[in-house]
């Protein structure tokens, strides 16, 4: 199979730069019309796929709104995957893990071994034990062709509070890590497995960090959509480098019409074309 990193840049230039959060919060259920069950959860997570995935290069279910139910919420979320990757997306499960080693191999195993039931493309892990903590998932994820988005410069406005720290080398904290992708990606082509997330909301005023944000990687931007950050943030923050702008309520909100979700989806493409 060919590598995580090659398999997305062909997915990003075939069907745009736009991730979709498959993420079912209790409101957008009411939204739709659907009860806060498991039921209501499965037919509004699949109806998502079904408008959804067709159409983008990665769909990115937030593991969260699918885990409060429980068992048989994980057991959408096994659905969800499947028919994701059936519909030709790849998938980023959003579960930002990240613990001491020994524990980031069972989750390594969990989430890329493809015999997992919740085996996906990549997923998102937080590097805030420390970098080489997760070893284990950099490992399995070479073992299986699969990639990681390493959380970096996150959207939130807590996260400066860790992420711009500076290290006794005086270096910026999320720095080193894009360091660390650095090394990882060295010499991948056409793109490295390994990705940060950055987010779309960030502060910004020049260009300055792009050196930094450039470690041949992919670069996972939420914040884009509900979180206020728009196309041309994207463009401002991010130039030339590999982006997937990623959108879940932004996308969601157009449903529960699957050609209303198709077409939120292409409009949302073409404006970051
Ligand atoms: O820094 C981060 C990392 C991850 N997320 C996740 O992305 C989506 C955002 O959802 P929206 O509805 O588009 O706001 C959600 O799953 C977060 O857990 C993030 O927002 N920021």
């Amino acid at each position: 199979m060919a590598t995580f990193g090659a398999r997305l840049a062909a997915a990003i230039a075939a069907r745009g730069s736009v991730c979709a959060g498959i993420d079912p919060h209790a409101s957008l259920l009411a939204d739709w019309g659907l009860d806060d069950t498991v039921d209501g959860l499965r037919t509004f997570a699949l109806t998502a796929v079904e408008g959804l995935a067709p159409y983008v290069p990665v769909i990115k279910p937030q593991s969260a709104f699918y885990e409060r139910f429980g068992s048989a919420g994980v057991k959408v979320l096994e659905e969800v995957i499947a028919a994701s990757r059936e519909a030709g997306a790849l998938v980023c499960l959003d579960v930002k893990r990240g613990d001491i080693g020994s524990t980031s191999q069972a989750y390594a195993d969990a989430y890329l071994d493809p015999r997992s039931p919740l085996a996906s493309d990549s997923i998102t892990v937080s590097p805030y034990l420390g970098f080489g903590s997760l070893k284990p998932f950099v490992d399995t994820a070479i073992k299986y062709d699969a990639g990681l988005f390493v959380l970096g410069l996150t959207s939130n406005p807590e996260g400066p509070e860790v992420q711009h720290a500076t290290t006794a080398s005086g270096e910026r904290v999320a720095d080193v890590m894009f360091g660390h992708l650095r090394e990882l990606n060295a010499g991948a082509t056409p793109l490295g497995s390994f990705g940060a997330v950055i987010g779309a909301t960030i502060q910004s005023g020049g260009t300055e960090h792009l050196q930094a944000f450039n470690f041949n990687g992919p670069i996972l931007a939420p914040g884009f959509g509900e979180q206020g950050a728009s196309a041309a943030d994207i463009k401002r923050i991010f130039g030339d480098l590999t982006v997937l702008a990623s959108t879940s309520r932004g996308l969601l909100k157009a449903g529960p019409s699957v050609s209303a979700l198709r077409d939120a989806a292409l409009a949302t493409r073409d404006s970051l074309a």
